[in-house]
């Protein structure tokens, strides 16, 4: 029977575009890499500031968390890239691997620190992150805050500031889309189809051997399908294939091919909440003398790739013990010398900055389950955010020592003071409330396709347990999110899926 190719990933974001990638690269056959979106061909894409119009766009899935009872029953945007690159094309690019221990708490077989490293570094030797140059500086006046200096980027390993590495080219948005997609698809056989949205895979005696596209269109692998639609798409995509909890898939009329209860389960984020500041000679903002600067930026970036558009917003931050005591970095602060997203609306009338933080390695779970078996319904995304109270306790030593050390950094001239919340707020109680009111998330939502040995729905070799032919490869399979962003270890993992897929199915 002729088939559509040899491998189906489905999913071109920041591991599938490598995954797809290098399985291509590595001769395992044809390869074909399905997106749902369109291109990441737009100015707004590759432009660094761009993001701040992509967000809630309709290169945005858009979804809404469920209620969130740590949040007062708030909901929260879960922003994720819709088109070539996955979130990796809507994100600020911030580049960070992790902590070392965070590969090896993760305890699974072929996933210690030592065995991503050679990953990390093919990644890294495409995509090659960087500091960034021409920061605003407020940033630069960071760097001094633990005696670093400003040719070093801050590291979750040791408290540390400064200007971060990101991964731009030139000040452009330089994704796993670009630096391993465009690359193997002229130099391999790998095909991408846009536009591609999938609703379910389907199985002959166990072995995936279809894709179903939502408008019905069928296609078929001789080798295996590769899920890599992201932590939210790709365990629903699962659970509508047959793959999950028979009790949970019953109730949406689902027929059961494995009965796995944890698929969905483990989904957790790094929690955020942060304070604003305000003044008129601070960051950059919306003022009438800032308005010469705002009128010349798309200039400034187009000729010479420099000024405010050529910012992904958050230039730099800090990883830092929330109580100051001699232990490693709990939480990491993101900086952002613009006065952006305040007030409820994204641009606001002034200038400031913002600073955050958000707790490196959260203890609450929340889970995903569908709603509808219809691929057009999107699915209940409880993030759990503070159901453990160790979370808001992190968080509310982290603000605290935020607000010491943004009284300690040197910023000179431009500093200003913070106006939102404000000082006043300043009891635990009330630094509790705040997080319950304006407590967000840092947008890496990992977990909802464990990887282990067990109960874990995906193997540590990426095969879906209870199946065959089927692998993930893409951030829902961490155990435990990393102690930093996570753009790159979700690379990682794309690199490492090829590896494993061409070894056991090649
Ligand atoms: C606004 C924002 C800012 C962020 N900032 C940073 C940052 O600065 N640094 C950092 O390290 N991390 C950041 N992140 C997180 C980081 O981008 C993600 O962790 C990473 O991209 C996840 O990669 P992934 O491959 O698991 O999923 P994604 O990159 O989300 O890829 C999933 C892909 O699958 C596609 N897909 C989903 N469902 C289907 C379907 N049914 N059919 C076909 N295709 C489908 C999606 O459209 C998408 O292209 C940010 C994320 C967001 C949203």
């Amino acid at each position: 029977m002729s088939t559509d190719a040899d491998f189906i990933v489905i999913g071109a974001g920041s591991a599938g575009c490598i995954a797809a990638a290098e399985l291509a690269r590595r001769d395992v056959g044809r390869v074909l890499l399905l997106e749902a979106g369109p291109s990441d061909n737009h100015p707004l894409v590759k432009m660094p500031f761009g993001l701040a119009w992509l967000m809630g766009s309709k290169r945005d899935w858009r979804f809404k968390s469920a209620p969130q009872k740590g949040l007062g029953g708030r909901q929260l945007n879960v922003h994720r890239g819709r088109m070539l690159g996955g979130s990796g094309s809507i994100n600020s690019m911030v580049w960070f691997r992790g902590r070392r221990d965070d590969f090896d708490g993760w305890n699974v077989k072929g996933w210690s620190w030592r065995d991503v490293e050679n990953a990390f570094e093919a990644v890294e030797a495409k995509l090659q992150p960087k500091q960034m140059t021409g920061v605003h500086p407020l940033v630069q006046a960071l760097s001094g805050l633990f005696g670093g200096n400003a040719n070093e980027a801050p590291t979750p390993e040791y408290e540390s500031a400064g200007t971060f590495r990101f991964n731009m080219r030139d000040a452009r948005r330089w994704s796993a889309a670009d630096a391993f997609m465009r690359p193997a698809e002229e130099a391999y056989d790998l095909k991408v189809r846009t536009g591609s949205e999938v609703d379910r895979i389907e199985f002959e005696d166990g072995q995936a051997k279809r894709v179903i596209l939502i408008d019905g269109t069928i296609l078929t692998s001789a080798k295996g399908i590769v899920l890599s639609a992201g932590s939210i798409g790709s365990p629903a995509i699962l659970m509508r294939s047959g793959v999950g909890s028979a009790a949970h898939l019953q109730e949406q009329g689902i027929e059961v091919i494995h009965d796995s209860e944890e698929v969905g389960e483990n989904l957790h984020d790094h929690p955020a909440a942060g304070f604003y500041y305000a003044g008129p000679r601070s960051g950059y903002g919306l003022t009438l003398s800032q308005m010469p600067a705002w009128v010349l930026a798309p200039f400034r970036y187009l000729f010479v790739r420099k000024g405010r558009f050529a910012s992904p917003t958050v230039e730099g931050g800090a990883f830092f013990n929330a109580r100051g005591e001699a232990g490693e970095p709990d939480v990491q602060c993101h900086f952002i010398p613009f006065m952006l997203d305040w007030r409820g609306s994204r641009f606001t009338h002034g200038s400031g900055y913002f600073a955050d933080v958000c707790v490196c390695r959260p203890k609450s779970r929340g889970r995903l389950r569908l709603t509808s078996a219809d691929p057009n319904v999107a699915p209940d995304i409880d993030l759990g955010l503070f159901q453990d109270p160790d979370d808001v306790e992190i968080l509310l030593a982290g603000l605290k020592r935020l607000r010491v050390l943004m009284n300690k950094a040197e910023f000179g001239k431009y500093r200003a003071p913070e106006v939102f919340p404000g000082p006043e707020v300043s009891t635990d109680e009330a630094l509790r409330r705040y997080i319950r009111d304006r407590g967000a998330t840092a947008y890496h939502p990992v977990g909802t396709l464990r990887m282990g040995e067990g109960t874990a729905p995906v193997t540590p070799r990426l095969s879906v347990a209870g199946v065959s032919g089927l692998w993930v490869a893409d951030a829902s399979v961490m155990p435990a999110v990393t102690s930093a962003n996570t753009n790159a270890p979700s690379m990682m993992i794309g690199y490492r899926a090829a590896e494993f897929i061409s070894e056991d199915a090649g």
